[in-house]
């Protein structure tokens, strides 16, 4: 399949013309940066560090190139895949969508979207995350009710939106799973507001140095807690996740579609 890839030179960008590079069912076919960078007109395999030139250019046009591919890469910034979603609707063309930070309309947008085109929609590719959420739900299942639950997650300092897309994720499966039991599922953190509301879940963000990324979800009793934690060493795990995103939607019909549909779990 013909890839495009946003954002080349970012940190998830750049890792995931590697994987694309490096595997047998996908062909880069260009990268997309922001105008005025000095990286525009280069090589991809350049401006991605693969460590050789692979023929296909950095762009700052989406539009120059999309009639050539079959599937978006997108880990960019919001702003940018709104309109990475445009021109893909407007061109007909599938797109994978791992960036965070989206407000309940801009992602109804991703839903509207999918009438035309196929859309994958992951806040976190990784599948030991989603294997993690599996967890969480019989957790929440068997001790939901009589525990105070509240997610902690860590990046890194450059991160720029807070709670994790991946945190709201781990949040919302605990929520569906307790149904209406749950009165409030968002709570940021409570300065100075003293004690814990009963039937809310917690959101921490922690932000520091280079963490890639963890999760961690306190089921905390009386007496005792059980803490369900994912640790990312790097953003490897991510980028794979996003190019098996990206080979799952081959031949799809237009639809939203998640990491779920991929793993199958
Ligand atoms: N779903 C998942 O599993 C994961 C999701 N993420 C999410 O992915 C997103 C990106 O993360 P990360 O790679 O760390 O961020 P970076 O800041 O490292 O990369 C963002 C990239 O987007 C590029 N960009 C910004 N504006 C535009 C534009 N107008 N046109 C084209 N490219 C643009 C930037 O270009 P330049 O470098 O020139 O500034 C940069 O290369 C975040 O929302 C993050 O939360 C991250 C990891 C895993
Ligand atoms: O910005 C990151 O790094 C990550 N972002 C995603 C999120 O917001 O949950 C996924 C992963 O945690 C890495």
């Amino acid at each position: 399949m013909n890839v495009v890839v946003i954002g080349p030179r970012g940190k998830m960008g750049r890792l995931i013309a590697q994987e694309a590079n490096e595997r047998a069912d996908m062909h880069l076919v260009a990268g997309i940066g922001p105008k005025g960078r000095p990286y525009i007109g280069k090589d991809l395999g350049q401006v991605a560090k693969l460590g050789e030139d692979i023929g296909a250019p950095v762009l700052d046009e989406l539009q120059a190139v999309i009639s050539d591919c079959d599937v978006i890469i997108d880990f960019s910034t919001k702003e940018m895949s709104l309109e990475v979603l445009d021109t893909a609707v407007a061109y007909r063309k599938a797109v994978v969508c791992g960036t965070t930070g989206f407000t309940e309309e801009e992602m109804a947008s991703f839903k509207k979207a999918a009438e035309v085109i196929p859309v994958l929609y992951a806040a976190n590719t990784s599948k030991l995350v989603n294997v993690m959420v599996k967890l969480l739900e019989l957790a929440t299942t068997a001790i939901g009710n009589e525990t105070d639950i509240e997610i902690l997650e860590m990046h890194d300092r450059w991160k720029t939106d807070a709670p994790s897309g991946t945190s709201k994720e781990l949040g919302e499966a605990i929520a569906a799973q307790l149904g209406s039991q749950l009165k409030d599922v968002a709570v940021y953190g409570r300065e100075g507001s003293g004690s814990r509301q009963a039937g809310t879940i917690g959101y921490h963000s922690l932000r520091a140095g280079d963490i890639p990324s963890s999760h961690t979800v306190f089921f905390g009793g009386l007496g005792e807690r059980l803490e369900i934690t994912h640790h990312s060493y790097n953003w490897e795990c991510f980028a794979k996740g996003a190019c098996d995103c990206a080979a799952y939607l081959t031949g799809k019909k237009p639809g939203f579609y998640t990491i779920k549909d991929v793993l199958a779990i």
